[in-house]
């Protein structure tokens, strides 16, 4: 097998703290292969902001090592980073610059000179081409987020890493990042992607690995992750309370419960354990389980002893 593209080993984190030392990372074990789309999901404190630090040469691990394509963050510190392209989860720009002088600048860092072929298609691909002149203080929240993405990319890494590069942005930039995303993962780019929109994960990754308190508690093929979910989900809109053995395994968002249901036999069940509650049931359709419904199964089940 190929070397891979990224490869946490053993990588343990602690944090100092009031109280004395906090682990956030436990031994994680991670191979990220050349030309994957892998996405890294977790709830909030998780540790993938963590994970991501460490890859960047932001944070040093406790313990353990990473290596990108083989040369370790710490100990090769430019071959790795030459490699890599971070998209940040925050903007940090000089306001004093233009778009095109940010790129232009982010370029001579990777010493590269004469970009302005790539500095173009880039500002194409990401719908920043007529604001190749404007200062940055002048953009939008959702155009500075396109340059933090331009900026990643000056230096064609062969691996793109995106801490949420989604969250608060509009549709339009949801939908713009992401064709131009897949297009290079398809040119051979690999691709790491945290978010917490699933949907966003499910259409994208060819793989997830899900962290949760610092350790990797799932780590498969989306497709085989989504088929493996054998279950269904009854889903209704209702004004009423549910009777409180439901409530356990309901996910309720609003009006909007949706119950796990292994098979046609169980959703008869629930649909009588409502009706007998007298819990008027609107809008009721059985489907498939989704990314979402199997992250709150295994973020359910895995750990559940070690809170
Ligand atoms: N500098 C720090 N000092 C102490 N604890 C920290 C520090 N940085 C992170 N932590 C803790 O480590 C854990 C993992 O945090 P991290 O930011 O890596 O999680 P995350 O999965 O990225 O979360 P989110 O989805 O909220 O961004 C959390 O419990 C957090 O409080």
């Amino acid at each position: 097998m190929s070397q891979p593209a990224v490869s946490f080993q053993s990588v343990s984190k602690f944090y100092p703290t009031a109280n004395g030392q906090f682990q956030a990372l436990f031994d994680v074990n991670l191979d990220i292969r050349q030309g994957e789309f892998l996405g890294l999901l977790g709830p909030n404190g998780a540790g993938k902001t963590s994970l991501i630090a460490i890859l960047a040469g932001l944070a040093k691990a406790s313990s353990g090592r990473v290596l990108v394509q083989g040369f370790d963050v710490h100990q090769d510190y430019a071959q790795a980073r030459q490699r890599l392209g971070i998209v940040p989860q925050e903007l940090a720009f000089d306001p004093f610059f233009t778009v095109r002088e940010a790129l232009q600048f982010q370029s001579g860092y990777f010493g590269i000179r004469n970009n302005n072929a790539w500095i173009d298609e880039l500002l194409h691909h990401l719908g920043l081409s007529d604001k190749a002149n404007s200062n940055m203080r002048q953009l939008s929240g959702g155009m500075k987020r396109r340059v933090l993405v331009a900026q990643a990319l000056v230096h064609k890494p062969p691996i793109i890493v995106l801490d949420e590069p989604t969250a608060g942005v509009d549709v339009e930039l949801r939908q713009t990042l992401w064709h131009f995303i897949d297009r290079l993962n398809r040119e051979g780019h690999t691709v790491l992607l945290t978010t917490h929109y699933l949907e966003e994960a499910e259409a994208l990754c060819h793989r997830i690995a899900m962290l949760k308190r610092g350790r990797i508690v799932a780590l498969e093929d989306t497709t085989s992750l989504l088929s493996a979910a054998s279950h269904s989900v009854l889903q209704f809109k209702t004004d009423h309370m549910l009777p409180e053995e439901l409530m356990a395994l309901a996910r309720v968002t609003g009006r909007v419960v949706q119950i796990p249901a292994k098979e046609a036999g169980d959703v008869e069940v629930l649909l009588g354990q409502l009706r007998q509650a007298g819990v008027h049931v609107q809008d009721m359709e059985i489907r498939r389980a989704d990314l979402e419904d199997v992250f709150v199964t295994i973020m359910g089940e895995a750990g559940a002893n070690d809170a």
